[in-house]
């Protein structure tokens, strides 16, 4: 709490949950929250024309995150970017076809390491802070702001291979055969991801979230060192140069023993949740170390009726006590009814 004249201004839940209290009703936001479930999203798509320009041009992503805010009320917004500006502003090109994903120009090797820059190329992530400091500026101040980056494994996949790929077998092969350069590309990524993410909470996001979205496809020996360790070298980064900086990590399809280990390791404030894991086993193996985000089936979201409200009652039920902020267990899909968003809402805040 802080006095603001004679007013006290309360935090806002999402960060008193990250400080590991429990806030009088349960914080809730979804990932990937601005997007093409929304039509005011698929409309400012279209204008914009592609979605790198609705990323680069402040005006349009700053509209774009709150559009979820002015519709929904969520207790946090989250820039409206992608975990691959990093490797752009890092040289590779990048662009993203209709219904395709990303196409970037591969890394494969020492020497292509050496062609891109060493560090991001501010030309391009100005106009990302830009939009963090309008967005904050445009906020309620009960709505907390996440700046986000991809970990190093999930960057360096699409890095790799140049694209998405079912198993990341490319990144995988390449670490195992060519563990020289591999280590060479996630240094690259933990020191210009940790650059980026001091870079954002100056401008004035709340906190951060890392996204390793495909630290399931490891072993665990592997997550430890390419998941775990880039993820804290990240972590005590930003924490030397902001010492109170909160962060979440989802390692998207960890275990409960190895999101323990990470939140033992890295010291983050929260932990997203997959809907795959054991949430009581989790709970009991983490104790009240570190918030707990998530973690509904975003396909219970596309089914909704009572399958969805008993869902949503039993992981309240299971989180009852506990630092929880409501989320997904992975992004809302495109296909989601927005009638089945307001219904969810609805229930988690009774
Ligand atoms: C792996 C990954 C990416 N991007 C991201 C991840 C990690 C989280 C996850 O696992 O989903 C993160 C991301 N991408 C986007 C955000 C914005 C903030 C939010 O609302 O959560 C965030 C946080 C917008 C986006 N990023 C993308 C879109 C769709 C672009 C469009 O409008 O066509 C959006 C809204 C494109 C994107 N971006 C990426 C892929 C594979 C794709 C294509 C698949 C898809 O279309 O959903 C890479």
């Amino acid at each position: 709490m802080k006095c603001a004249g004679d007013r006290v201004v309360q935090l806002p839940i999402v960060l008193q949950a990250l400080d590991g209290h429990v806030p009088n009703r349960t914080p809730l936001w979804m990932m990937r929250q601005a997007g093409r479930y929304l039509p005011e999203y698929r409309e400012l798509r279209a204008k914009a024309g592609d979605f790198l320009t609705l990323c680069y041009t402040p005006d349009y992503a700053v509209e774009v995150t709150l559009q979820p805010i002015r519709r929904f009320g969520f207790d946090a917004a989250i820039l409206f970017s992608d975990i691959l500006v990093v490797p752009h502003a890092l040289g590779c090109s990048l662009s993203f076809e209709a219904g395709e994903g990303p196409r970037l120009s591969t890394v494969t090797s020492t020497s292509d390491l050496k062609g891109l820059r060493e560090e991001l190329d501010s030309s391009k992530i100005d106009r990302v802070l830009e939009a963090v400091s309008r967005i904050r500026a445009d906020l309620p101040h009960e709505t907390a702001l996440l700046g986000f980056c991809g970990a190093p494994w999930t960057v360096a996949t699409y890095m790799i291979a140049g694209r998405g790929t079912p198993d990341q077998a490319p990144a995988r092969l390449a670490s195992l055969r060519d563990p020289v350069f591999f280590e060479a590309l996630i240094d690259r990524l933990v020191e210009a991801s940790a650059q980026y993410l001091i870079g954002q909470l100056k401008a004035g996001a709340d906190a951060v979230q890392i996204f390793d979205s495909w630290a399931g496809v490891l072993d665990p020996e592997s997550f430890r060192r390419w998941s775990i360790r880039p993820m804290a070298r990240i972590v005590s980064a930003v924490r030397a140069v902001i010492p109170d900086a909160r962060i979440i990590a989802f390692p998207k399809g960890a275990s409960v023993s190895g999101l323990t280990e990470l939140v033992k390791e890295t010291g983050v404030n929260g932990v997203g949740l997959d809907w795959t894991i054991d949430r009581a086993e989790l709970r009991y193996a983490l104790g009240a170390k570190c918030a707990l985000q998530g973690n509904l089936d975003p396909l219970t979201l596309i089914a909704g009726g009572e399958e969805l409200d008993r869902a949503i009652d039993a992981l309240m039920e299971d989180f009852r006590g506990a630092a929880h902020i409501f989320n997904l267990g992975h992004g809302i899909r495109p296909e989601t009814p927005i009638a089945h968003v307001e219904r969810m809402i609805a229930r988690v805040r009774g």
